[in-house]
């Protein structure tokens, strides 16, 4: 079965303020439809408002309670201020999910600091920024739940140096954030890893790695990709009351693809040396100029493909 049917109660969120950023796509709207259908009133936020007011719609139209704030999460002082404004309007905030992210492929040897700073600003000091944020702003004082989304890190992942070190960054923060913020009145932050997930964010990868993808289903020991519904089902627990007592933890949601270095008989040959879940045969264009040549899909018809055979059922 690749779909998911909720298996959560539908009242579970009902008192429940929870942000998403990242929410008007991919994974991110997966995950506020799942916590809107489960009661809560959900807060989408990211930079493209055009997006976020066609999630709300398709999240209202099916009887939820849906609000969007446009944001850079980059920046600190307009994270406090989005903050502000929610608890201002919904009388709270209690749960937040870190969901906005991102990165580009590039070999280390040709990326530029700028290069390597955009991409750890993005995900380690944008998701510092909506924690801290939220602290101040709320939860400090009255308690609440944290999800970091990040990405399986444990191993080198050739052409992720950047997203790599931000994303460690982020499991190290959110265990120390779990540490220091526990005694505010029980705050839990926790990190959700997922591994390949067939989502529209595939649409930003290289052309070359889309076809990859959409040929060799079988690059986990569970023999497919993750769906959205997945992660959105582990961040729901997360945030419930069933994790009441799980804090500072990574939870991998990768069809146990980290713990694999080996794969399916006949595969083996076109992985490459270092068992890294990147194949070999990925080409990359020699020399720095051609970075910024390489092919980008725009909404390519194998991801929608993919996404058509990785279907959720609810959405
Ligand atoms: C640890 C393992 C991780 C495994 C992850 C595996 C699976 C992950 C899946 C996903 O994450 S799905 C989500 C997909 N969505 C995205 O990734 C978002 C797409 N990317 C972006 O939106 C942007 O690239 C960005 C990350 C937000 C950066 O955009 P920004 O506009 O802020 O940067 P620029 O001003 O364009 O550039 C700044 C700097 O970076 C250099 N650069 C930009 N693109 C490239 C590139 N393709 N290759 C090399 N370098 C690049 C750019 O040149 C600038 O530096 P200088 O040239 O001025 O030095
Ligand atoms: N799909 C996968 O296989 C995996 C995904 N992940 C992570 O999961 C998360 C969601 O990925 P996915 O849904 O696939 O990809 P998407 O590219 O669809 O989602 C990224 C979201 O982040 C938002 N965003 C990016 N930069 C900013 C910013 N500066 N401020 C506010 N919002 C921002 C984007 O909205 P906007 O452009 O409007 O700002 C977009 O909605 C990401 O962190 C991704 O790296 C991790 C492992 C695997």
């Amino acid at each position: 079965m690749l779909g998911y049917n909720s298996v959560f109660k539908k009242d579970l969120f009902k008192d429940e303020v929870i942000l998403v950023t990242g929410g008007g796509t991919g994974i991110g709207r997966c995950i506020a439809h799942e916590l809107a259908s489960l009661g809560a009133t959900v807060v989408i936020a990211a930079r493209k408002q055009e997006q976020l007011t066609s999630v709300a719609e398709e999240i209202r139209k099916l009887g939820g309670k849906c609000d969007t704030m446009q944001i850079n999460i980059r920046d600190p002082v307009k994270a406090l201020e989005m903050i502000e404004a929610i608890v201002a309007k919904h009388g709270k905030l209690t749960c937040l999910v870190n969901n906005a992210g991102g990165q580009f492929m590039s070999p280390a040897s040709m990326l530029s600091s700028k290069g390597f700073a955009t991409v750890v600003d993005l995900n380690l000091n944008g998701t510092f920024n909506m924690c801290k944020a939220a602290f101040d702003g709320y939860m400090g004082e009255h308690g609440g739940q944290i999800v970091n989304i990040v990405a399986e890190c444990r191993n080198g992942f050739p052409r992720m140096v950047h997203t790599g070190a931000a994303r460690s960054g982020i499991i190290n923060m959110t265990k120390t954030l779990a540490v220091e913020w526990g005694p505010y009145n029980g705050i839990r932050v926790n990190c959700v890893a997922p591994g390949t997930i067939v989502s529209s964010g595939m649409k930003n990868y290289p052309e070359n790695v889309v076809d990859m993808i959409a040929t060799n289903d079988w690059m986990s020991p569970s023999g497919r990709y993750g769906t959205e519904s997945e992660i959105a089902a582990s961040v729901v627990f997360l945030l419930s009351p069933a994790a009441a007592y799980i804090n500072g933890i990574n939870l991998a949601v990768d069809g146990g693809s980290s713990l694999s270095k080996g794969f399916p008989e006949g595969h083996e040959l076109a992985f490459n040396p270092e068992g890294s879940l990147m194949p070999a045969y990925i080409g990359w264009p020699e020399g720095k100029d051609n970075v910024h040549n390489i092919k980008h899909v725009d909404a390519p018809a194998k991801v929608n493909e993919l996404l058509n055979k990785y279907k959720k059922s609810k959405l």
